[in-house]
Formats: C-alpha cells, structure tokens, sequence
C-alpha cells in the first residue's frame, strides 16, 4: 500500500448503452440512464441522467438530448466523457470531499468497441481523475456479476441482452472462447413497438411511451401462462391528428416484437455451433444464463428453452448483474487481472 493511499477511492463503472451504474464502496451510487442534454448555444452539457431523460422528446430548440452511447459503441465522445465526469461527481461520498480523489477505476465496456475507443475510454477515464485505470468486456464482467467461476476449464454460455446489443459469449478459463454481438435489443424491442402501433393502430407513440409499454406488458411469446393485463395507450392518432388512447394487450407486443426476438434466438443458435464440444457438452450441462435488462421479458427465457432445448436462467437482479461483476474484480484486481484489460 502506498503513502497516498487513503486518498485514492475505488469505483466500478457500468458504461452502458442505456443505463450506466457506478458502485463505490460495495454500494450502487449511481444508477441513471445513459442521456445527457446539451445547450445548442453553448455547447455546455447541462443535466446527464435522469434529469436529462425527463427532457426527451419534451426539448425545444435550444436543448438537444443526446445518448453518448448508441448500438453499443461510442456515438459522442465528449459528451461521454462528460457525462461520466457528471456521475462521478454525484458520487455522495465523493462530494463530501474536499479535494477530489485520485480513483481506481474498473469500467465495463460493450465488447464491441474497437481498440481506438477502448484508449478513448481510458482517456476519459483519467481526465477525471482515474489514476489506475482498467477495462472489463461486458460478457466477462456479467459472468462474474451472475456468480459463474469464469476461471475453471468449463464452459458457460452468457447471453446478455441490453440497450444496444445483445452480447453472446462462451466463456471459459478466464477468456472468452466464442462470442457473437448484434445489435437487437431493448431500443430496438422498443422500436418494435413504436412500428406497430403507428402500422396497426395508426397511433404516433414517443420512445418513452414505448419503453413503458414494453416494460409493463412486454412478452416474448404469445402464449404466456399468466398475461399482464391489457394496457391503456395514448398517443396521436396518424389519421386526425387528435390525442387518442388504445387497449393493447401482452400478445399484440409478442407479436410486434417476434421478428426481433427471432434474430436474437438465430444469433444465439449459431454461437452455439461454432462452440467447441468439449465446451458444449458443459453446456448442455449448465445451461444459458440471461442478464441485461432485456432478459426480463417475459416469456423471454422459455422461449429461448424451448429453442436451444437447454436449461435457460435469468440472473438476479438482471440490470445490475454487470455493475455487480466489474464491483467484484475491483475488489480482487490480483485475481481477475487475467480478464482486466490494463
Ligand atoms: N422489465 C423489462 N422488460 C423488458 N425490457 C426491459 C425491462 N426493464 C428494462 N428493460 C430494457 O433493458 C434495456 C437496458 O438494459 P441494460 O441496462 O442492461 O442495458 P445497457 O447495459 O445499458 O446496454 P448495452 O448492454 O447495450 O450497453 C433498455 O432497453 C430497457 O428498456
């Protein structure tokens, strides 16, 4: 331990398309959607997280609300880092502070970013004060974040379905021996929606009015064994332009978003086969394990059974699973080195 140890605080950082979740001292401090709004005057970002989420889709002209992140890659690296800087300064503990701590920083990145983002990350990373900064691929660090020991000769199949991406990752032996990324997933779930309803209800929804639909009646499969009740939808209706309301109900949106979960399962299934055996006999043994807010569609994990003929599990906690994995290889950086990228 160093002299100016004290002085150093450690956080984990869940950079993610959506949401992004800091952890400092074994606690969530920050769990706040990835958007920012910016001044289009000054140029100034002026609220990140929540507070700039309640402006989407609500901005006049003088105020853009921007998602950094996008299609899990770094859309806007300014405002990503400005955002982070926001975050981190929210830090309760940390605004106690009279002078800011030098951090230790473990950060989560989506594993499809190329290595000139990563350095970017970094960058970033250590303009707002990271003195020791690492990196963790995302299905490494839900992995962890589930309880899976990723440094066994086993294989253990990670399907994490966020905001931008859903990540597939055969993991074994601290490495990720297969993985498979598209982008299908929550925002475009929530697309989904927002098509049917303009196609089969000619009613104009916003993304948030979307994201709630998905949330509460949300299914991946029509035939749920207890359905949510039906939903009461408002938007402008396409053909008089007046405000209306729809019922819509839990087999409508497994409808509307079948095709995208159709993709989801193909990119699972082809993971799949281009598994060693060794690793897929482990498999068929263990099971699929599910994190990323995604995974809470209901019906999402039979489905995904049924196909694969394989146990499915959803992680506890499934919005929290990275955050928790990338907590976890902070607090033992000697052991997880192998998977932290430096
Ligand atoms: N109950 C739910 N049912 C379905 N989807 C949900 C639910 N709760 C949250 N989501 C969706 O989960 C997504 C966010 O998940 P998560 O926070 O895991 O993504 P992320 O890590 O930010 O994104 P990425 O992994 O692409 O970087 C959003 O699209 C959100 O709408």
């Amino acid at each position: 331990m160093g002299f100016f140890d004290f002085l150093t605080e450690d956080i984990a950082i869940d950079l993610g398309t959506a949401n992004t979740l800091i952890i400092h001292n074994d606690k969530v401090v920050i769990d706040a959607p990835s958007i920012v709004a910016r001044d289009r005057e000054s140029g100034k970002i002026i609220a990140a997280g929540k507070e700039a989420s309640m402006m989407q889709g609500k901005t006049h002209e003088n105020i853009k609300t921007i998602r950094p992140l996008k299609d899990g890659v770094i859309a806007d690296f300014d405002a990503s880092e400005q955002m982070i800087s926001m975050f981190i300064k929210e830090i309760p503990a940390l605004k106690k502070r009279l002078f800011s701590p030098s951090l230790r920083m473990v950060i989560c990145i989506p594993s499809g970013i190329t290595e000139v983002e990563m350095r970017a990350v970094k960058d970033s990373a250590e303009r707002v004060n990271g003195k020791e900064v690492y990196l963790i691929h995302e299905p490494m660090a839900a992995a962890i974040g589930i309880g899976v020991d990723i440094m066994q000769p086993k294989g253990n199949m990670i399907v994490d379905i966020g905001g931008g991406t859903t990540e597939i990752a055969v993991i074994a032996l601290g490495g990720i021996v297969c993985d498979k990324s598209v982008k299908i997933a929550g925002d475009v779930f929530t697309n989904d929606i927002i098509y049917y309803m303009r196609t089969q209800h000619n009613l104009f929804i916003g993304e948030r009015t979307a994201e709630n639909i998905k949330i509460q009646i949300g299914a991946a499969t029509e035939d749920l064994e207890t359905p949510p009740e039906d939903m009461s939808v408002q938007g402008r209706d396409l053909l008089t332009g007046k405000p209306k309301q729809v019922e819509i109900s839990s087999r409508e949106i497994a409808k509307a978003l079948d095709k995208s979960i159709l993709r989801v399962e193909d990119a699972v299934m082809e993971t799949l086969s281009q598994t060693p055996p060794e690793l897929a006999a482990d498999i068929y043994n263990t099971g699929i394990y599910l994190a990323g807010g995604g995974s809470m569609l209901r019906g999402l994990d039979k489905r995904l059974s049924q196909k694969t003929d394989l146990p499915v599990f959803i992680a506890e906690d499934p919005l929290r699973a990275i955050v928790r994995g990338t907590g976890m290889t902070q607090k033992d950086l000697e052991r997880f080195k192998p998977v932290l990228i430096k």
